[in-house]
């Protein structure tokens, strides 16, 4: 199924710019990504981070300002063409009168190969709603549906644009359940989102977005501790406490430290250090050592909240 020769993706030094009344709107402004083959890579980011714009440049759909694209070593119409990359898009053409599996076979009837119908209705779990009209099927539903759609030529890389927008908790799960199906047989899997818990669950690796620019590229964990660094908390005697507190402050890789009674909470970028400093030489009890959330993690980074960010795109060319 792989080219393991060329990455799923590259994207070099690409920007991507529209015209709009206030002046050009800078979308994407210098990206530089590479997908590996077999990655599940989240891209997540705000409103208007740039991530729609992002996943079009990889099928094909808009060509960059400036920058290349490449997707599985060629141009992603190639790709497209070749049904080697396949999407499910937020909307998008389902006809209401037909049922699950009509629309199916009729998507399956534009291709020369594909893969049976029943196998891809199985696989996005539609086997049982088969017969349901589209107009009758629930939004999450109809997203199995577009999925089911993009199982069908075979694809080597999937891309999803929010695919479990408006699902409630049950069927976002399923949906992800079927996605990881998918990339256990070593399918390259991109997608965007807002939600955390779900680039967090699902994907191994989480490109943060904002202002059309990667601010953070890397494993949750990873992302958690450049933005946060950990927090190392620990019982002292109480009068030990106070010049605790005031010796650690001084510290270049500590950024905070609390004192709650006779508990301390340090936030550091070196929680090795400070657990050492905590339990050596300050005779402390009960070292706890956490990261950070990644809600907090993406504020920090962002300067925005996932789900209800207003971080703009700058424009250019207007009157301010
Ligand atoms: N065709 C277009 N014409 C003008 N501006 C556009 C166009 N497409 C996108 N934009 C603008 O580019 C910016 C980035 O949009 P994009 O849809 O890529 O962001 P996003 O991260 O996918 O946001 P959301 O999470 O809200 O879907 C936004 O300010 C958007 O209004």
């Amino acid at each position: 199924m792989t080219s393991p020769q060329h990455p799923a993706v590259e994207l070099t030094a690409i920007t991507k710019s529209f015209p709009g009344r206030a002046g050009t709107v800078r979308a994407v402004r210098g990206i530089d990504l590479t997908i590996a083959t077999g990655e599940v890579v989240a891209l997540l980011g705000p409103n208007g981070a740039g991530k729609t714009t992002t996943l079009d440049l990889l099928l094909g759909l808009t060509t960059p300002t400036s920058g290349e694209v490449r997707v599985l070593g060629g141009s992603p119409r190639e790709a497209v063409r070749a049904g080697r990359i396949a999407a499910v898009l937020q909307t998008g053409g389902l006809l209401r009168d037909l049922t699950v599996r009509e629309t199916v076979e009729l998507v399956a009837s534009t291709y020369a190969v594909h893969v049976p119908v029943e196998d891809v209705l199985r696989r996005a779990s539609l086997t049982a709603i088969a017969g349901r009209r589209v107009s009758l099927c629930s939004g999450g539903e109809q997203q199995r549906l577009r999925f089911a759609l993009a199982l069908l030529p075979d694809p080597e890389l999937l891309v999803l644009d929010e695919p479990t927008a408006g699902m409630d908790v049950a069927a976002r799960r399923a949906f992800w359940d079927a996605m990881h199906a998918e990339a256990a047989q070593g399918r390259t899997v991109v997608f965007a989102t807002h939600y955390l818990e779900e680039a967090d669950d699902f994907a191994s690796r989480i490109v943060l977005v904002a202002g059309g620019r990667v601010v953070a590229d890397g494993p949750a964990d990873v992302i958690r501790s450049t933005a946060l660094g950990r927090t190392v908390a620990a019982r002292l005697a109480p009068e030990v406490v106070g010049p605790a507190a005031t010796e650690l402050r001084a510290l270049a890789v500590v950024h905070d430290v609390r004192v709650d009674g006779d508990r301390l909470t340090v936030t550091t970028a070196d929680s090795d250090a400070v657990a050492r400093i905590l339990l050596t030489t300050l005779d402390a009890r009960d070292v706890e050592i956490t990261t950070g959330s990644l809600e907090s993690a993406f504020l920090t980074l962002t300067g925005s909240t996932p789900s209800t960010g207003s971080t703009t795109p700058a424009t250019e060319g207007a009157a301010a």
